[in-house]
């Protein structure tokens, strides 16, 4: 069973994405009970005709009890003009939420969603002392995903036509595009652009989400796909590789932070943390974003 946390938008497109394929069992657990009943029955007409699976709505955290993964998408309100703005609210309700987690379900694997990511998944580890391989802040696989989209529209390509893309660091203003490892048809992204292009693409990942919310209220299917996929490799045992955020314990010789970092995901949560090759500038700006989240959680 799979139980997400907060049944706004994007908690409830996993949900959707999780039942219409048939992938496991949901619960929907809100702070406001009516809104996950009424979100459960919407999406329980999308099971397929053939499918056993079922998906309720509740905010009783004692029926998490069963879960094999539980996803944290719950938000105490909507950020205006940067991830942290909120963050001693979201800090309270993690750790209220990790105290629910803790006394009901603590062996299932966590996927944090809810911001500031990184943040709230280094709180979220230390509060309930689960593994860290079990507590995956989900969020580095989306601005890789929206990195990859704005190459595609400025060469005019097939998003399938660019490999390699991959943003690390934190899911904020210090996020990290690694340039030096993109391809494009198979040519080094670095020999096609100057410095002052990445600068742009770089400015225009970390400002995407200001971007969305000019035609519309939030953004949710790009980060619910993300997060479907990763549920979808633990409950499968494939094998998938995202940057994630986990607690580092001297990878990227960095430790007590969480960040977004290549990591290897399988039917245990992270199986293997990936150390790829970066250059200098990257290596610097990486430390930067690190110490950036480090700042965060030192002033709670
Ligand atoms: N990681 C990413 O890349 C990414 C992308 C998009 C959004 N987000 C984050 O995901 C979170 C959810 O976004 P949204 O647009 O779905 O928000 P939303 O406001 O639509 O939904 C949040 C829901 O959480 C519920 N809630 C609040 N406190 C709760 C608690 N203690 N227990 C259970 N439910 C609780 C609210 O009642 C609400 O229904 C936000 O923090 C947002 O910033 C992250």
């Amino acid at each position: 069973m799979i139980s997400i946390i907060g049944s706004g938008k994007v908690g409830t497109a996993i949900a959707f994405l999780c039942i219409s394929t048939s992938l496991d069992d949901v619960l929907l657990v809100n702070r406001t009970k009516d809104k996950a009943i009424g979100e459960a029955l919407d999406i329980s007409n999308a099971v397929p005709e053939n499918s056993n699976v079922s998906i309720h709505g509740t905010d009783d955290f004692s029926k998490i009890i069963d879960s094999d993964i539980i996803v944290i998408t719950a938000s105490t309100g909507t950020y205006l003009k940067s991830r942290t703005e909120m963050m001693d609210a979201q800090v309270k309700m993690i750790k209220n939420i990790a105290k629910e987690i803790k006394k009901y379900c603590p062996s299932a694997i966590i996927l944090v969603v809810s911001n500031p990511l990184d943040v709230l998944t280094y709180v979220f580890q230390k509060e309930t002392k689960i593994s860290r391989n079990k507590v995956i802040g989900i969020a580095s696989s989306l601005d890789s995903s929206r990195f990859r989209y704005l190459l595609s529209e400025k060469f005019n390509l097939n998003q399938s036509q660019i490999n390699n893309v991959i943003v690390l660091g934190e899911h904020g203003d210090s996020m990290v595009p690694i340039f030096s490892r993109v391809k494009i048809n198979k040519m080094n992204l670095l020999e096609m652009i100057d410095e002052t292009e990445q600068n742009l693409i770089t400015t225009e990942i970390r400002n995407y989400w200001k971007s969305l919310r000019k035609f519309k209220s939030r953004s949710q299917f790009g980060i619910a796909k993300n997060t479907f996929d990763v549920i979808s490799s633990i409950i499968k045992n494939n094998e998938l590789i995202v940057p994630a955020s986990i607690v580092l314990n001297g990878e990227y010789g960095e430790k007590d932070v969480s960040m977004g970092i290549p990591v290897k995901i399988n039917k245990d949560g992270i199986k293997e943390i990936i150390e790829v090759k970066l250059n200098q500038a990257e290596h610097s700006l990486l430390k930067i974003s690190a110490q950036t989240i480090r700042d965060c959680i030192n002033s709670l």
